[in-house]
């Protein structure tokens, strides 16, 4: 049986006279892996302040795990990857532990202890994205690839069960996005729902087990195989320019 983790009824959003969001009803299922695509300014971002409680809808409801967004509190169900994450530069006085703990200390308290429990969910959370042999680096002096999958760590310490990643890829070479994608379905088989937003569409059609289409309002949210049925021109219709895919084949 599925399970909707998350529920968008209706919602609208504006900010002042601008609409970004108009009556978007969308459901994610535990266990699903979604890839969120759509123009810019198609509203995106907005949608996942809508998730994070960033914002408020001014019209229509969110229910996150059955309940109303508003009564919801266990924030640590939620996990997010910003695309800003990876900016650290060389030198940063942080070391990959520690980037990784903040991911307990946003959610419990900068003032609360870390305790020998807290530390096993940090290294475990650091084992999982593969870089248990990098615990006492610098963040600053790992590749781009690498802090990526720091911060996919630093996210998964509060032991989410929505992960949700925004342009995670951009700037990443080939190689890493195949190496990120491994990692993105061994944790989706861990029972991590994951929300990818991203402009690649050809690489989501591959990976993703849905794929949602939001141009202010959800033009498509179904199968990659359904996808990939719609038309070119009803595409860049939607987009409001021409669109030329690329698929990857792997
Ligand atoms: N803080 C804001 N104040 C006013 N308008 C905003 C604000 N943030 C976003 N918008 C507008 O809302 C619309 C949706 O923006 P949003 O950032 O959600 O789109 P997006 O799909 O994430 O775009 P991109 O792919 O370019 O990141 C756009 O028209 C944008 O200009």
């Amino acid at each position: 049986m599925t399970h909707a983790i998350v529920e968008m009824n209706n919602v609208s959003f504006h900010y002042g006279d601008r609409q970004a969001l108009s009556k978007i009803n969308f459901t994610i299922n535990e266990g699903d892996f979604i890839g969120l695509v759509g123009p810019n300014g198609g509203g995106k971002t907005t949608l996942i302040k809508l998730l994070l409680g960033m914002e408020k809808p001014t019209n229509g409801s969110i229910h996150l795990f059955n309940k109303p967004i508003d009564k919801f509190k266990q924030k640590n169900k939620l996990g997010y990857v910003s695309q800003k994450a990876n900016t650290f530069n060389r030198g940063f006085p942080a070391t990959v532990e520690e980037v990784v703990t903040m991911g307990l200390t946003s959610k419990l308290g900068y003032f609360h202890r870390v305790s020998r429990q807290d530390k096993e969910k940090i290294h475990h959370a650091v084992e999982k994205v593969g870089m248990e042999n990098y615990l006492n680096e610098n963040i600053g002096d790992l590749s781009g690839g690498q802090q990526q999958r720091i911060f996919i760590a630093r996210a998964l310490v509060s032991e989410p069960n929505l992960l949700i990643l925004d342009e995670p890829t951009v700037g990443v070479d080939a190689e890493n996005v195949k190496k990120f994608f491994d990692l993105l379905h061994v944790l989706n088989k861990q029972n991590i729902t994951l929300l990818l937003v991203t402009h690649d569409i050809g690489t989501m059609t591959h990976h993703a087990s849905k794929i949602a289409c939001l141009n202010k309002t959800l033009h498509f949210h179904g199968n990659p195989n359904e996808f990939q049925s719609i038309s070119k021109d009803e595409l860049s219709e939607f987009y409001g320019h021409p669109l030329h895919i690329v698929t990857h084949d792997h």
